[in-house]
């Protein structure tokens, strides 16, 4: 690696040494360009031999059977420019595809051996790919949520970016229900700031839920739409009861009033999409099993109740325009309702969590994902979903909680008098 760093050639104009006028001058800056274009040459052919040992590494190539033994074929390496950042063209193998480069481990390791940080894979055409490696942390840098509102549900919400670059975003209309799990102040709260003050003047849509915190919803919502449907705070855990049964009662109604020849609920003012923003729903389950239980015959306890209307408003509530926001610290099966509760989301959010957490909501496959993730920064996270892979992306951030509730107080969709 620092072979390469200091091979790295240096631009003549760069070089103290270069200057100077007169026929001596004139001299050294010519013997200065031919050096520097033999460091160039020096310079791709080091990185060749390093992509190809990297490669070789990491199983990114083909091994060919010859009459004087096994050999081994790497994809071959086109035009080298030294950057920064350092990128070079590549041929794919047969069978190859440019996701190959950054599949499981791959990215950052042969990123790693060619001295970067990442590894960004661009397409240009046919079998050849430019591969860029980046000097730092994509991520390292934040970047702030404008303030924007959505017209309607079916608009994408910037959901966060992607280590390439890319702004990927997400409408609440697509049918699937959300997990966001994260440690303490690792921002998952601020991601969700972001996500519903997007959402938040849209007229078809209706942001209810219950939070014990009282931060997500409840005051930042008062005087709009959304704000009697949302239940906060842990002085009444039966009232958290009731709302989330009859959010499942007007869900079973649109069900059971479902159009002719239709299978889902298209959004209308009229019948939004409802987003079920459930905070620190592992806290809201501790608290209700608290509860002292009811006497035989005498009702169902509380804690049985949630979890029963959580578990409907996943497994049913897609078809109704029905959408689940669940934050927990980790989403432990026990913790949120069931196994079968946590295999209902379709979107999963993971910011700074222990390595087994990360297994726990995205498959054993991001267990080696996990080391590195267990020390992320803030509004650093891993998403799958939207049907890609697992990968990191960092979320938008709109500043302070004073400026969320402001942008809630100012967007937000007022109920018609
Ligand atoms: N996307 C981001 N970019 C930059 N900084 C962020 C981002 N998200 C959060 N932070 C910083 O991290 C701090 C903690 O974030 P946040 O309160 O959202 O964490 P949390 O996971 O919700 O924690 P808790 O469970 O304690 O509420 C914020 O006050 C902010 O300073």
């Amino acid at each position: 690696m620092s072979e390469l760093h200091h091979l790295r050639p240096v631009r003549p104009s760069d070089h103290r040494t270069a200057g100077g006028t007169g026929f001596l001058g004139r001299q050294r800056a010519r013997r200065a360009q031919r050096e520097y274009e033999a460091s160039i040459l020096t310079f791709a052919s080091a990185v060749k031999g390093e992509f190809r040992a990297a490669c070789e590494g990491l199983h990114i190539c083909h091994y060919v059977s010859v009459a004087a033994g096994l050999t081994v074929r790497t994809p071959r390496v086109g035009e080298v420019r030294p950057g920064p950042p350092l990128s070079f063209t590549v041929e794919l193998l047969p069978g190859q595809e440019p996701g190959d480069f950054t599949a499981k481990e791959n990215g950052p390791r042969l990123a790693h051996s060619l001295g970067g940080h990442g590894l960004r894979v661009e397409p240009i055409a046919g079998r050849w790919v430019r591969l860029v490696v980046l000097a730092h942390d994509p991520l390292a840098d934040g970047f702030g949520l404008p303030s924007l509102t959505v017209a309607a549900g079916a608009e994408s919400v910037v959901l966060g970016r992607t280590e390439g670059g890319i702004t990927l975003g997400h409408a609440i209309t697509d049918p699937a229900h959300l997990a966001v799990q994260g440690q303490n102040g690792s921002g998952k709260s601020a991601f969700c700031y972001g996500l519903l003050s997007q959402l938040v003047a849209a007229p078809d849509v209706l942001i209810a839920g219950s939070d014990i915190t009282g931060l997500l919803l409840g005051r930042a919502f008062d005087d709009t739409a959304h704000r009697p449907h949302q239940v906060v705070g842990t002085s009444d855990l039966g009232a958290h009861a009731v709302l989330l049964e009859d959010l499942v009662a007007e869900m079973d109604r649109r069900l059971e009033h479902l159009p002719p020849r239709q299978d889902k609920i298209e959004p209308t003012t009229a019948t939004p999409t409802v987003l079920v923003v459930l905070e620190e729903v592992p806290g809201l389950l501790r608290a209700a099993d608290g509860l002292p239980k009811p006497k035989r015959g005498d009702g169902i306890p509380v804690g049985d109740r949630i979890r029963t209307a959580i578990l409907r408003l996943l497994s049913e509530g897609r078809k109704a325009a029905f959408r689940v926001l669940m934050l927990a610290q980790r989403f432990e099966a026990t913790a949120v309702g069931g196994g079968y509760a946590r295999d209902q989301f379709a979107l999963r959010l993971s910011f700074r969590v222990p390595a087994d957490s990360l297994a726990m909501l995205h498959g054993d496959d991001a267990r080696r994902l996990g080391q590195e993730h267990a020390n992320a920064d803030p509004g650093i996270a891993y998403l799958s979903g939207l049907g890609r892979d697992c990968e990191r992306i960092r979320v938008p951030y709109l500043g302070d909680y004073g400026e969320y509730v402001d942008r809630v107080q100012r967007s937000g969709r007022r109920a018609p008098r």
